[in-house]
């Protein structure tokens, strides 16, 4: 059965290689709350992850809704979301969607509204959301996430009958298109950019915006023109109606050289509809009192039972459990980014002072290699794993003593989160969401029983080293060990208040008359 739905330009489409027609009726689609958000993700904790990305997206909608925003996430149609899908009636079928046949589906799956793009010639593929078994980025995803971001501008036009948004929310070069194609069609429909790594920028070159169903004028200096190329980031830079970060001081930094990426020259014009938003963490997924994946859950009374969780993991990872000495861990991609060239260097300082060192992840081949290296001159005192594993994740934290994230540049980290939350003691650089999430342990805030963790500038290995001196020498001394897992279990990094700010910044950029205002999203979160 055909659905009466928006009129449809087809002219306006063709030029893009795109047709459009409603398959089904629009059963499923979100019913009107407030506030409707759209947001567009490549990937949302627990469907699929890869990192902080996947916990934010997945985790946000859930603190907004309360506040009477009713965000359902587009994302596409990896296999494991398909799978999720069997029985899911196509909402509406692109026969070329940036040439490619691609239908819309939707579903609530793990408590999140979802609008999931299939199109299996892009998506349909062994490997990650990036990269293909062997590794290497998919050749094609230039494409992969245009197609996200087309069709994103293509809810945003009101292809699906009964369900247009109020705002759309990108997320990194991956969906940063949206608003470059809404803008082409005359859309003014409020966008809000959520940068969370500005490493990545989708750059390609200017030959690909035909591809992309572009003008050529989408290749200037106000738009997507980037040192001679394209750049995805960019574009959405350009074109949304706010910029957000993860955290207010790495906001301030993308305005610098240093921190900008190339980016802080478009930062800086566009620094006023630019702020950061730190993370929250969700309370329910990282809970060490009722964690599926620790053998023994505790809590700030029961810390010690965090003993029998680091037996069980110093086993798994082929570590002595027969000598005592404190555990320093770390949970990361191994990239330039998060610092582990550092920890190679200075892990030898944890296990000289009597302690082991485990690290877990994956990233680059030199880092992964100058780790295992590290890990084979002390043989059963640190261990270092390549892998991404969720559930090994939690034991990690659950197990541990301490946890190492050296990071260059961090936007806001959420390893370090978790580690308070799971009564580790995070040993961090000071940079970005580490300098804001983090107390050092200095004299003054240990005597005002706020400190909460280690940090260390200069980002050198140096400085490392000294942070993991200062740290051990604290773990010698019982009690102070002790107060700091007590302060940093009692830190309080809920979505509470940050998903506050984000419905303010919706409900400022919707601004409709009978719209929900921002005063009564304070008042519904009080
Ligand atoms: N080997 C492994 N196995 C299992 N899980 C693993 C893992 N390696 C990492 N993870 C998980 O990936 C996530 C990492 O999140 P972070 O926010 O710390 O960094 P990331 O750089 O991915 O995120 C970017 O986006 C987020 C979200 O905005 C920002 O906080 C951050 O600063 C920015 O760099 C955590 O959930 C961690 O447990």
């Amino acid at each position: 059965m055909m659905n009466a739905h928006a009129p449809i330009d087809d002219t306006h489409r063709d030029q893009r290689g795109l047709t459009g027609h409603a398959a089904e009726p629009a059963h499923g689609v979100p019913a009107p709350p407030h506030l409707k958000v759209l947001s567009v993700t490549s990937e949302i904790f627990p469907l699929v992850k890869t990192g902080g990305l996947g916990d934010v997206t997945g985790s946000l909608p859930k603190a907004l809704a309360p506040l009477g925003i009713e965000t359902t996430s587009l994302i596409p149609g990896y296999p494991a979301v398909m799978q999720q899908l069997k029985s899911a009636m196509p909402l509406v079928t692109f026969e070329r969607l940036l040439g490619e046949r691609a239908s819309l589906l939707h579903t609530r799956a793990e408590g999140l509204s979802l609008f999931v793009l299939d199109a299996p010639a892009l998506y349909d593929r062994p490997g990650g959301p990036y990269v293909g078994d062997d590794g290497a980025d998919h050749p094609d995803n230039w494409k992969r996430f245009a197609a996200l971001s087309l069709a994103a501008a293509e809810i945003a036009d009101g292809v699906l009958p009964g369900w247009r948004p109020d705002i759309v929310h990108t997320h990194d070069w991956q969906s940063a298109l949206a608003s470059v194609y809404m803008r082409e069609r005359g859309s003014s429909l409020p966008v809000v950019l959520t940068i969370h790594n500005l490493a990545f920028q989708g750059q390609y070159p200017a030959s690909r915006l035909r591809d992309l169903g572009l003008p050529p004028e989408a290749y200037s200096m106000n738009r997507m023109e980037y040192f001679g190329d394209i750049s995805f980031l960019k574009g959405g830079l350009q074109t949304a109606d706010a910029i957000t970060t993860v955290s207010p001081t790495y906001a301030r930094e993308i305005l610098t050289p240093r921190f900008g990426m190339g980016m802080h020259g478009v930062l800086n014009q566009r620094v006023s509809i630019l702020r950061g938003i730190v993370n929250g963490i969700d309370l329910d997924v990282w809970d060490p009192s009722s964690d599926p994946h620790l053998p023994r859950t505790y809590d700030v009374n029961s810390l010690r039972r965090k003993r029998e969780n680091r037996a069980v993991l110093l086993k798994r990872f082929g570590l002595d459990a027969t000598r005592d000495g404190p555990l320093f861990s770390a949970v990361s991609r191994l990239t330039w980014q998060k610092g582990f060239d550092m920890f190679a260097e200075t892990a030898d300082e944890v296990i000289h002072n009597g302690g082991k060192v485990i690290v877990f992840g994956q990233g680059d081949r030199e880092i992964e290699q100058a780790l295992l290296n590290t890990a084979s001159r002390f043989p059963g005192r640190m261990a270092v794993h390549i892998g991404y594993d969720e559930p090994t994740a939690h034991l990690i934290h659950g197990g541990s003593d301490a946890i190492v994230q050296p990071s260059r540049f961090e936007p806001c980290g959420l390893t370090q989160l978790y580690a308070l939350r799971y009564g580790c003691v995070p040993v961090v650089s000071r940079t970005g969401g580490l300098s804001e999430t983090i107390i050092d342990a200095n004299d003054a805030a240990m005597s005002a029983r706020v400190a909460t963790g280690f940090q260390f500038h200069p980002v050198t290995a140096d400085g490392l080293r000294l942070a993991l001196r200062r740290a051990l020498h604290a773990h010698a001394d019982p009690k102070m060990w002790a107060r700091l897992q007590n302060q940093g279990m009692k830190a309080k990094f809920s979505w509470e208040r940050s998903a506050q700010q984000y419905a303010a910044l919706y409900a400022n950029l919707v601004r409709r008359p009978g719209q929900i205002s921002a005063p009564d999203l304070r008042r519904a979160a009080l």
